[in-house]
């Protein structure tokens, strides 16, 4: 089974917020504004979750819901596919948007800050996922969710805080492998040096030497 994979990125200046100690968080870091360096290390974590994504021999296409310009031509430099970030009322909404647009049977939602991703864990997470309807594979932390599969059925996702729960509350079967790449999302600085311990993609692992606080 090849799927596709949706994966949310919302504009660059916005997301991320946690991570602004990081790059400086005020004036000059770019937090906020779209430019700088807090947009490159949000742009990097996608950029290297979306290769290891199109690198994943299960994955037919990689399709990012995104209105911002310069993270769409970065991965549809790395062979993704961009939809508008549509209907503009939050992440849940975009991914079941990305979901339809895919206009595949096989339909799985990944996280956009996962930097140490690897393309075999991928697969095996992937191939657990075709034996279920739903399936879902719970963040390092457990509450958070990173990957939502959907075969045959609506994707119908509930991301966002303990979004693992809810998850298996809808019916998605929680799936359980040695992933710790693929469980490994970045949100903090703390899960940045974790990240690095389990050794970043290229986008990310360049930008590091050139954060203001080292982050590993
Ligand atoms: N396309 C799209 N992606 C979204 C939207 N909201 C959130 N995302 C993405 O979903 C992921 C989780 O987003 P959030 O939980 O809002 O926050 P965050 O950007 O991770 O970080 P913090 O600001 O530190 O909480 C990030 O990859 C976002 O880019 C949205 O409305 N549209
Ligand atoms: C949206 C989620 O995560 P985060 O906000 O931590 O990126 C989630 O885990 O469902």
């Amino acid at each position: 089974m090849r799927w596709s994979l949706v994966v949310p990125a919302k504009r660059l200046g916005a997301a991320k917020t946690r991570l602004a100690p990081l790059t400086g968080g005020g004036h000059g870091s770019g937090h906020g504004d779209g430019h700088g360096l807090h947009a490159e290390l949000v742009l990097a974590l996608l950029a290297d979750t979306v290769a290891a994504g199109r690198a994943c021999p299960a994955v037919a296409d990689v399709l990012v819901v995104t209105d911002d310009e310069r993270a769409a031509a970065v991965v549809r430099a790395l062979g993704a596919r961009t939809v508008p970030d549509e209907p503009d009322r939050g992440l849940n909404p975009a991914l079941a948007h990305g979901a339809r647009a895919s206009g595949s049977a096989a339909v799985a939602a990944l996280s956009s800050d996962l930097p140490a991703l690897r393309p075999g864990e991928l697969a095996a997470a992937l191939g657990a996922a075709a034996a279920v309807p739903r399936g879902f594979v719970a963040d390092a932390a457990a509450t958070g969710t990173t990957l939502l599969t959907a075969v045959g059925v609506a994707l119908d996702p509930r991301f966002g805080r303990g979004s693992a729960a809810a998850h298996a509350a809808s019916g998605a079967l929680a799936l359980t492998g040695d992933w710790p790449g693929l469980r490994r999302d970045v949100d903090t600085p703390a899960d940045l040096r974790e990240a690095a311990g389990l050794g970043l993609g290229p986008a990310t692992a360049a930008l590091l030497p050139r954060l203001p606080r080292p982050a590993a």
